[in-house]
């Protein structure tokens, strides 16, 4: 009897697959999950509306259900004997996947990109034959120079802009990085969307700006006078100043970091017959507490390569598990605080699969939301793993009503969500969340080709006092290799050694093994692109040349940050500015510091940062800090040799931290004290100016009631006539029966001459306020 999956099914008929199992169920084929297999002409009779065949058709009844995939496949269900896994799990060679239809070019993403949207950035892309690659497949290379000349466009200087129209094709949701599958770059080329787009390096000078704009630099440097900046020839402009002149001349521009450039999603083009299933990379998120670390242990434990060698102890922040039946699995383990968003963005990013962890005691929560957010925003299929399913008071249908409500509806409720129910602690249900992380994989049909040169993604980088940079890179696509040349943004190296998950040394790793490497001259940022180039002299100009644009534009962002904002915007006038030297262990921490400081309003106390690095905190940020009258934050580092007997002489204040909420919280408080207090006003008392007196020495009195509150001598007063403030001044005098006295309650008459005015009239009334100073929030 000839079966077929689901999501096969769903493929072949074109339908959603949660159609798809409804049709089913509806025809009482009790499918629960995508990958369910079932009986190709029942399924056939229920899809296509085709009268049943006999053995559902003979007497209506539902066939017996048939078990869950997960239990059938894997042997878990209740009471079945567990089927030998090499037949029941997967086909012992899984096919060659199908080569999937190239994408079209999309246009709307990288023309418009509207407010806030990052523009598909490009690097030039040269074709060329792959040494021994089959005919007519063209390994693609990535030629940055090029790229900044760029057809059409002036030769820029040194670091300088790019000219011609972007050819990158733009960049896929999420950034993932699976196999290439963009033919012609020339197809994504932007400048035929939008042919008066120039594009423009962040921190580019003024004689850059000239040049790309096509307009004289005496005129810019007239401009940038009129909006109160100086500038010669040289100086570095920052982003905003750059998007002012060119709005003034009417320019439509994108600026490109050089980050971004490096960062790009490369393009290379595999041919199907190279491309091999790779493992399947997993990242687990969720709430706080609800045992994202428990299950990443627990998961651990059952790595069968890890038990042989008699237990692991993990080196790196990612590891693999090696099932019993040969399959691996690739964890990457993210940090749960929240502090971490951008980290854990990054890791769905790296990232196949998402695996959303709830504890079924307590339900969806904030974090969950947000990790439910991220993993759609990295386009990537989701899992859920219901935890602690063990505890009393679980109620795993409840969390699975809440995801629902989040937009993921579970496979058995007809939905396309696998949900399975786990416990960390009696590891209940983790060979069934591995296997259905495997299914997913299977359905998404991960590949690479293993032979290409190596490129994927830093996941951690650390500075080694011994050692160097030890950089984790989880390879993505290709081999890397002892010896390799490599790049990652504005670093290189040459790979001195390597070593997996278990610190055991290795020569290679192929797709999806993420490994530890020695060799990098510097330590890259977590989430660099890194990439094997063909030799040493490759590698250190691409990355010298990313360092100089970079050097160019931290230039251009700290005039940006001293100069431009306060005098081009000077609307803001009064801008304070707190400098701050960021100082942490890892790049990861450094990441998630600088964007919860981002976060920070910053309207009238502007945080700049004159430095981030990773690291202990040296004599050479203390001097830039004392140069800069910054602040040093350290997170998880403290001052080494003498920097910190160099910050008591130099008076740099040396502020530590473990947690980033506690830095952010004691920030806060530091721009707070920076704001200007706020005037508050009470009112204290209303008065009638019951007649009018004059006397040639006092001018005006008005004697006046005071009808409520109080009135005392020297209070500011509102003169108000026909419900109009016509005078707001100052008590001069105040008096009862010819006496000078402090104050005057309600109830009582009194005699009132206000300083500098004397056009009192009978009627009027005055309100009596006082005026106080207080502290302001940041909102
Ligand atoms: N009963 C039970 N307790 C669990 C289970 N999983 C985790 N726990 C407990 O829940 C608590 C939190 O677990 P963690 O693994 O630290 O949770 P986490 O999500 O990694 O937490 P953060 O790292 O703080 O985000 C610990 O006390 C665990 O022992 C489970 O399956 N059953």
């Amino acid at each position: 009897m000839a079966k077929k999956r689901v999501h096969e099914l769903a493929k072949q008929y074109d339908m959603p697959t949660s159609e798809v199992i409804k049709r089913l169920n509806a025809a009482g084929l009790q499918v629960k999950a995508a990958a369910t297999a079932v009986d190709e002409k029942l399924a056939d009779a229920a899809l296509t509306g085709k009268p049943k065949p006999k053995a559902i058709a003979s007497n209506g009844a539902a066939k017996k259900p048939a078990a869950p995939v997960l239990q059938q496949r894997a042997g878990f269900g209740h009471g079945t004997a567990r089927a030998p896994r090499a037949e029941n799990l997967a086909p012992k060679t899984p096919p060659k996947p199908k080569a999937k239809p190239k994408p079209k070019p999309e246009a709307g993403n990288g023309a418009a990109g509207g407010p806030g949207s990052r523009r598909p950035t490009r690097s030039s892309l040269q074709g060329e034959r792959a040494p021994g690659s089959a005919g007519g497949v063209r390994r693609v290379v990535i030629d940055s120079q090029a790229a900044r000349r760029g057809p059409g466009g002036p030769g820029g200087p040194g670091g300088g802009p790019g000219g011609g129209p972007p050819n990158r094709p733009p960049r896929r949701r999420g950034g993932r990085r699976r196999r290439g599958t963009y033919e012609e770059p020339v197809a994504q080329d932007v400048s035929a969307l939008k042919p008066d787009l120039i594009r423009l390096n962040s921190g580019s000078t003024v004689k850059d700006v000239a040049e790309y704009l096509g307009i004289g630099v005496p005129e810019i440097i007239k401009k940038l006078m009129s909006l109160g900046e100086m500038a010669t020839l040289t100086q570095t402009l920052s982003d905003d100043v750059i998007q002012v002149i060119a709005d003034e001349f009417d320019k439509e521009i994108e600026i490109v970091t050089a980050a971004e450039d490096a960062n790009a999603d490369p393009t290379f083009e595999d041919a199907d017959e190279d491309l091999e299933p790779r493992p399947p990379v997993i990242t687990i998120m969720g709430h706080v507490d609800h045992g994202k670390t428990s299950l990443l242990d627990a998961i651990r434990q059952t790595d069968v390569a890890a038990g042989e060698a008699g237990g692991i102890t993990q080196h790196i922040g990612a590891y693999q598990v090696h099932q019993d039946d040969g399959r691996v699995t690739t964890f990457l383990d993210t940090p749960g605080h929240e502090a971490f968003t951008a980290m854990r963005a990054r890791g769905a990013q790296a990232t196949d699969i998402a695996v959303i962890v709830v504890a079924a005691d307590d339900g969806v929560r904030p974090q969950t939301r947000e990790a439910v957010d991220h993993a759609k925003a990295a386009d990537v299929p989701i899992v859920v793993a219901v935890n602690k399913v063990d505890k009393e008071g679980a109620q795993p249908d409840r969390v699975r009503t809440e995801m629902t409500q989040l937009g993921l509806q579970p496979e058995e409720w007809g939905g396309d969500t696998m949900f399975v129910d786990v416990s960390a602690k009696t590891k209940q249900g983790l060979e069934d969340l591995l296997e259905g992380l495997q299914l997913t994989a299977e359905i998404e049909e991960l590949t690479a080709n293993p032979d290409a040169d190596a490129s994927g993604t830093v996941i951690e980088s650390k500075l080694d006092p011994g050692r160097g940079a030890v950089v984790t890179v989880l390879v993505q696509r290709g081999t890397l290799k002892i010896g390799d040349a490599i790049v990652a943004g504005a670093h290189w190296g040459r790979v001195r050694a390597m070593s997996d998950y278990t610190g055991k040394r290795v020569k290679t790793a192929g797709p999806s093994e993420p490994v530890e490497v020695l060799g990098f001259d510097t330590v890259p940022e977590a989430g660099e692109f890194a990439h094997v180039v063909e030799n040493d002299r490759k590698a250190r100009s691409l990355a010298g040349e990313r360092a100089n644009r970079l050097k160019l534009e931290q230039q251009a962002r700290r005039r940006g940050n001293k100069r431009s904002l306060a005098t081009i915007f000077d609307q803001r006038g009064g801008l304070n500015e707190l400098n701050l030297v960021l100082k942490a262990d890892v790049s990861g921490s450094l990441e998630a510091f600088e964007d919860e400081i981002a976060k920070l309003p910053q309207e009238e106390v502007q945080v700049s940062i004159v430095l981030a690095g990773v690291g202990g905190i040296t004599e050479s940020d203390i001097n830039l800090a004392a140069a800069s009258d910054a602040i040093v934050m350290g997170f998880n580092v403290r001052p080494v040799g003498d920097a910190r007997q160099l910050a008591d002489r130099e008076g740099v204040e040396i502020r530590n931290y473990s947690v980033i909420y506690r830095a952010i919280e004691e920030l806060r408080d530091a721009m707070q004290g920076m704001l200007a207090p706020e005037t508050v006003e009470d009112v204290v008392g209303n008065i009638e100016v019951r007649e009018i007196f004059r006397a040639s020495k006092v001018g005006t009195i008005a004697g006046c009631m005071v009808t409520d509150g109080k009135v005392t001598r020297g209070a500011k007063v509102r003169l108000i006539r026909d419900g109009a403030v016509v005078h707001d001044g100052e008590i001069g005098s105040l008096r009862r029966f010819n006496e000078d006295v402090r104050e005057v309650l309600a109830g009582f008459e009194c005699g009132v001459v206000l300083n500098n005015y004397s056009n009192v009239e009978q009627g009027d009334t005055m309100e009596v306020y006082e005026t106080r100073q207080v502290e302001r929030k940041l909102t």
